[in-house]
């Protein structure tokens, strides 16, 4: 795929200033900007309150620095902390100690409002099975992010490109139903991008899809970090594995 699916990337990338204004209206180094998530010493328990379940510890001391341009696939059995790991990089859920870094900068020091935007700004996220709204089109699904800023008409022709890129350029006008599995996948892919997303984070995207499909979600994976768009993907997978970057094995 040559063609340049998050234009803001290359907007702000091709930039030699050393500050560069991102769409949170925040200052971010260039440096950072090649390190847009760190996970530093994470542990993630869950239960353990007075009269609640069990405490159990999911994941211990866990370090990842993810790169532009980078596919790093987190894999390991049902259970071993995957999904937790991608909320917690996505700010979703928070760590029960440890920090998480978006562009240098740490959750801890920023409100919850912040946190909202800056995430907007940054990560795209698929949760597993890339649920869709059922009454919208596709093109509709892909514009949603784009509701709240009012910004549905000057993305439309965005949200066009990307279904295109993904091969639903034919398929604008389904519904969801009228999708296959891995159809429906790559439209959650191309929400997730429709904002000028700079991390990617994708739940276990060829889970269920036959290999075909599979392997078209993968490509379309490869080709998103060619555009310097980082990946975090969980998945056991073993073709995904094999072509991520870089890979963590969780036990
Ligand atoms: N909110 C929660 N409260 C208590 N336990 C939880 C909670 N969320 C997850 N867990 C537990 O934490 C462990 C890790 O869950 P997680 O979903 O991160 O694993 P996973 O590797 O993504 O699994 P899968 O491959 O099956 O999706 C599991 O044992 C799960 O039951």
């Amino acid at each position: 795929m040559t063609d340049n699916l998050n234009p803001e990337l290359t907007t702000t990338t091709e930039s030699t200033d050393e500050s560069q204004l991102t769409r949170a209206n925040t200052i971010v180094r260039a440096e950072d900007h090649a390190r847009p998530l760190q996970l530093s010493n994470i542990t993630i328990r869950y239960g353990g309150d007075r009269g609640g379940a069990e405490p159990v510890t999911v994941v211990e001391d866990f370090n990842l620095t993810l790169h532009a341009g980078e596919m790093h696939c987190i894999a390991g059995r049902s259970g071993s902390g995957k999904t937790s790991i991608l909320t917690v990089g996505a700010g979703l859920t928070f760590p029960t100690s440890g920090r998480v870094l978006w562009e240098g900068d740490s959750l801890e020091q920023m409100g919850d409002d912040e946190i909202a935007d800056r995430r907007r700004a940054l990560i795209g996220y698929v949760d597993q099975g890339g649920a869709l709204i059922d009454g919208m089109s596709a093109l509709e699904n892909v514009l949603l992010p784009a509701v709240p800023d009012g910004e549905v008409e000057q993305r439309t022709e965005m949200a066009k490109d990307l279904l295109d890129l993904v091969g639903l350029g034919r398929r604008m006008r389904h519904r969801p139903a009228q999708l296959s599995g891995g159809e429906r996948q790559r439209v959650a892919i191309a929400r997730a991008l429709i904002l000028g997303t700079r991390v990617l984070v994708v739940d276990e995207p060829t889970a269920s899809l036959d290999r075909a499909s599979a392997n078209r979600i993968i490509s379309i994976l490869k080709d998103t970090t060619n555009d310097g768009i980082a990946v975090l993907v969980a998945s056991h997978d073993h073709e995904l594995v094999r072509l991520s970057d870089t890979l963590t094995e969780l036990n």
